[in-house]
């Protein structure tokens, strides 16, 4: 019997989904797979929400921005006995494996259906925060680090002219990934990420220090702050006026936002797709079940669904070190 293929995206988009979709589609029909997508995440498995997906439906789909399959968050697939009633859709459409393109918290949740399913089940990192243990990328991680970036850029300009304070809010949930990328690649003047973060004093301290020793060197300066979502108490605005506070100086928020979801991915993140998914179909062929298909210096390799989340992927030792050399502590002897 024809064995049949789900795949769904589940969490945040992310820019490159569909690269991925369609690179995980056109495996498992060369590999003689029915395919199905289930539509909006978990939800989807739910609600019986499938729609079937062949090589015809995947033209001109690699450069597209969001996901076909739609995506969403399911608070309520936390609870066992309605990742029972999913098992009990997946066993009724026939599905043999199930693919998930998403971040840590869609591997929990696939990773928990195991108990009611006895089907294969592989994920694919996909998500903007980089945050998920096991690989060195996710899919959508570059694309956003370019859209930051291109922000940053802006706002320098704009900045520079007016020789005013910008913070550039940024995505990443509680992961410093997005931010510290965006940072360094825009010549940030000080990053503000949760694995650089002290203490909000010292930070003002170091801030004003900074911005005082430059006006003295070179009179008015222009001063842009990297902050990463969720981590100043009170958010942005509040460190704004704190920073207005502390050095006498206008300080302008931008938060980027959803902004940094969207767009067409860029080619590492269309690569990083079409790679992890021709894994993904290679391992539902080989019946290997409840790993993340990662990438590791540059090689593919299998992870335990398991330790996606248990374990806390950190930021390189190389990044912070540089951060601090040409941002954070650049004036301090
Ligand atoms: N502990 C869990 N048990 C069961 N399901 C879970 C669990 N954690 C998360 N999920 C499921 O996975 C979905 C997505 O999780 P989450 O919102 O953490 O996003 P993510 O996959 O980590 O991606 P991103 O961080 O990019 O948004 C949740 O809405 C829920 O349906
Ligand atoms: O789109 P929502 O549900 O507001 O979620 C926002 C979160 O999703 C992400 O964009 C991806 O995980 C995070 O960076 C952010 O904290």
């Amino acid at each position: 019997m024809t064995k049949h293929l789900a795949v769904l995206t589940s969490g945040g988009d992310a820019p490159g989904m569909n690269a991925c979709i369609r690179a995980v589609v056109l495996n498992a029909e060369r590999a003689g797979y029915d395919v199905s997508g289930y539509l909006r995440g978990f939800n989807g498995l739910l609600d019986n929400e499938r729609i079937t997906l062949n090589a015809e439906r995947m033209h001109n789909l690699i450069q597209q921005g969001g996901t076909i399959l739609h995506s969403a968050r399911c608070e309520q697939f936390r609870q066992s006995a309605v990742r029972k009633q999913a098992a009990d859709n997946l066993n009724a459409a026939g599905i043999d494996t199930l693919i998930v393109i998403g971040g840590d918290g869609s591997f929990h949740g696939a990773h928990a259906l195991k108990e009611h399913w006895p089907g294969q089940i592989i994920g694919i990192p996909g998500t903007i925060d980089n945050d998920v243990d096991g690989t060195d990328a996710t899919i959508g991680y570059y694309t956003a680090i370019e859209t930051a970036v291109s922000s940053i850029d802006k706002v320098r300009d704009t900045a520079d002219a007016f020789d005013r304070v910008f913070v550039v809010e940024v995505m990443g949930r509680h992961a410093g990934f997005l931010g510290m990328s965006a940072a360094l690649a825009s010549a940030a003047d000080f990053v503000l990420v949760p694995e650089l973060f002290e203490d909000a004093s010292a930070s003002l301290q170091q801030i004003k220090q900074q911005i005082i020793q430059r006006q003295q060197s070179r009179g008015p300066v222009s001063y842009v702050i990297v902050l990463a979502e969720n981590l100043w108490p009170n958010g942005v605005n509040a460190l704004c006026k704190q920073v207005a506070d502390t050095t006498g100086l206008e300080a302008k928020p931008v938060t980027l936002g959803h902004v940094q979801r969207g767009g067409s991915p860029v080619s590492q993140d269309r690569i990083l797709a079409v790679k992890s998914g021709t894994f993904a179909v290679d391992l539902a062929c080989k019946n290997i079940s409840d790993v993340m298909v990662g990438i590791q210096n540059d090689r593919l390799v299998t992870v335990p669904l398991e330790e996606t989340w248990q374990n806390q992927k950190t930021l390189g030792q190389d990044a912070c070190k540089t951060a601090l050399h040409l941002m954070n502590q650049r004036y301090i002897d």
